[in-house]
């Protein structure tokens, strides 16, 4: 065999040991070791029958279980994972996914560019772990990814004898329970949290106390499955890390028990401020603090709050606890809008998740966030204050002896999950050189003049017959842009929270000749779009960014639908001077003066494009800010619990 320092070059494309070296360091290309002994055991792990094939498997987990260490037991179980994937899937592994595996099992995040095949990468740490008999689960943003990539990956692990579980929301405890039994199993993280949850609370209630509680939490159903459904946490793959370690850590899990008389006078209280609210004049009855995003009632606003009649129920309230009905109140309303941070369904709110784009089940904003919303919805007030138990994805997944990640765009908080979860960030060099082409950033004046130029830019991609995949900040932004084009005679498909069942045939449709996509944040990780007959001929797909997202990771994730596994593609970032970034970036001051720039200016103008990264930086350092903050306050509060021999989990304040 032709090798060179550990590896394989004939296998490996031209120049990237070197790659390896440049962009990993010593511990990727250390791991590159094996990749020749996999090769090795290649050939004859393809002449097999496919119950032979299995028959290796089951000797392999034989071994792991009778405690064979699982790093020596890595180079057979990826060949024999490679050898599946092709026979079943007809994907054979890469060198640099077997690379991205690796770097998995010795609990790294990887990251890999979008497009690269993290699905398949996925089934290397996750069949090595699963060998040892103790469940290997792997967390992803949403209930549609774990099932799309569990039964798209299935066939490769029964080739190997290892059984599949998805866990989905809504699921009965049983199947719950059937699927956490299997070898694998594939779920949200907020699932696979709230799973722990009930878990500890059902415990505890067999124990010995809290039986109406946890009655009350499984709708009665307690009483025939009382058995927790977890099996312990062995080995967590965490897809999209960044997005789930750190986005989604913002708001923990909790497990609400049911309204008392407390939060019967608190509805009346909510109901009465958004009625009022109206009545507030910024600057007479207030003051709104931008940086703080925080509201102090006036004077003038103390004494209406005092003169305002109010239901009977809320005399039993204080007054510094009145005013703070209306100051959350008016914050609602000037910060939480319909169809952009949620939609109402079913006489509820439910959040848009701003980094994925769809409907996060389940979750709530804290601090009767929530419930101010649901009064200026007027539906029915729900509360989480009242909480039964709670935890932070952080805790869970520190929770797992082993913990490993992959992404598509970590290495701009490598530092943070270096600190947080104390894992290295390791990128994985591209399979096949990528071809994806930025064309050059328009910036206008204001957001009506970027639309026209979005629609202009997607009609002339149109007209050459490229598909165009356009993304926005919210559902009514989308909705907003398709009425535009199709005022224009384009042809547009909306994918966004509203459309959800119908995701996957879109998705599948998006990469056609000609096919015009306008997507929230939903198109991002997990949309893999396939480029229709011809389309590669016309230059592949066209990606339109209309605005910077609060996160940069965000926006690459949109880009990342374009120039997947070498193909060609292009994108175009279009922005305004009235764009939201800007007032998050700098403030109402600063973010004046450059919208009244941009009312003096016709067409794009030049030069200020880093004013706009610049005001995503300082949002993404604010955001990192605000995590640390929450983070110490619930490792204080646990420890403050531990001591007093609580259970962090379960004693939680109200
Ligand atoms: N070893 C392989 N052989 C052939 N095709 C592959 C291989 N690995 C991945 N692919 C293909 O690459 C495409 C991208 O895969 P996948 O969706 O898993 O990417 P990803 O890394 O998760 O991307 P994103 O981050 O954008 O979601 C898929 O169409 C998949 O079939």
């Amino acid at each position: 065999m032709d090798t060179k320092r550990g590896m394989d070059v004939s296998r490996v494309p031209r120049g990237w040991t070197r790659s390896v070296r440049a962009v990993a360091g010593d511990r990727l290309a250390k791991w590159a070791a094996c990749l020749p002994k996999i090769a090795e055991l290649e050939p004859a792990l393809q002449k097999l029958a496919d119950h032979q094939l299995r028959k290796e498997s089951l000797g392999l987990r034989y071994r792991a279980r009778s405690g064979e260490p699982l790093d020596r037991l890595l180079v057979e179980a990826f060949a024999l994972c490679r050898e599946a994937g092709r026979r079943k899937l007809g994907m054979r592994h890469f060198d640099v996914q077997l690379l991205g595996g690796a770097a998995v099992h010795h609990r790294s995040i990887v990251e890999m560019q979008t497009g690269e095949g993290k699905t398949l990468t996925a089934t290397l740490p996750m069949y090595l772990a699963a060998i040892e008999g103790k469940g290997a689960h792997l967390a992803t943003v949403n209930d549609y990814l774990a099932r799309r990539d569990a039964e798209w990956m299935k066939p490769l692990y029964e080739a190997l004898g290892m059984t599949v579980g998805i866990i989905q929301g809504q699921q009965p405890q049983d199947d719950r329970r059937k699927a956490y039994a299997c070898d694998v199993t594939y779920g949200t993280a907020n699932e696979m949290g709230f799973d722990f949850l009930r878990d500890r609370l059902l415990l505890r209630t067999l124990s010995g106390g809290q039986q109406d509680l946890f009655g009350q939490m499984m709708g009665g159903a307690a009483g025939k499955s009382d058995e927790p459904v977890q099996r312990g946490l062995h080995f967590m793959l965490v897809d999209e890390a960044d997005s789930i370690l750190i986005d989604e850590a913002r708001t923990p899990l909790i497990i609400s028990a049911l309204p008392g008389e407390d939060e019967q006078i608190a509805a009346e209280a909510y109901r009465w401020a958004a009625e009022v609210k109206t009545k507030f004049v910024e600057d007479e009855h207030f003051e709104y603090e931008h940086d703080e995003r925080s509201i102090e009632l006036s004077l003038a606003g103390r004494q209406l709050v005092r003169g305002l009649p109010k239901p009977a129920a809320m005399d039993r309230l204080p007054l510094s606890v009145i005013y703070e009905y209306v100051t959350r109140s008016i914050k609602v309303s000037r910060e939480m809008f319909l169809n952009r941070q949620y939609v109402v369904r079913d006489g509820e709110i439910v959040i848009v998740d701003e980094f994925t784009g769809r409907l996060a089940e389940g979750r709530k904003w804290r601090a009767g966030i929530h419930q101010a919303v649901e009064a200026q919805e007027g539906v029915e007030i729900t509360f989480a204050t009242n909480q039964a138990a709670r935890i932070t994805v952080q805790d869970l997944f520190l929770r797992y002896e082993r913990l490993g990640g992959m992404t598509g765009t970590a290495s701009t908080s490598s530092r943070e999950l270096r600190k947080i979860y104390t894992v290295h960030v390791e990128p994985v060099p591209t399979n096949r050189p990528p071809v994806r082409q930025q064309l050059p950033t328009l910036v206008f004046g204001d957001a009506e003049q970027k639309w026209q130029g979005v629609v202009e830019d997607a009609l002339a991609q149109h007209a050459i017959g490229r598909p165009v995949l356009i993304g926005t900040r919210s559902i009514d932004k989308s909705e907003k842009l398709a009425g535009m084009l199709a005022e224009r005679g384009g042809a547009v498909t909306i994918l966004n929270a509203k459309h959800v069942e119908r995701e996957a045939e879109i998705v599948a449709a998006a990469g056609e000749m000609g096919k015009i996509t306008v997507a929230t944040n939903m198109a991002g990780r997990g949309t893999d779009i396939r480029l229709g007959p011809g389309v590669l001929e016309v230059g592949g797909l066209h990606v339109i960014c209309t605005e910077l997202h609060e996160a940069q990771r965000i926006d690459r994730q949109l880009i990342g639908r374009c120039g997947r596994q070498g193909d060609p593609g292009t994108y175009r970032q279009f922005l305004a001077l009235d764009d939201e970034i800007l007032l998050g970036g700098y403030g109402p001051k600063k973010s004046e003066r450059l919208k009244r720039r941009g009312a003096e200016a016709t067409g794009p103008i030049k030069g200020l494009e880093s004013v706009f990264r610049k005001a995503q930086q300082r949002v993404e350092r604010r955001h990192f800010r605000d995590r640390k903050v929450m983070l110490y306050h619930e490792k204080e509060r646990q420890k403050v619990q531990r001591q007093m021999g609580q259970d962090p989990y379960l004693d939680t304040p109200g």
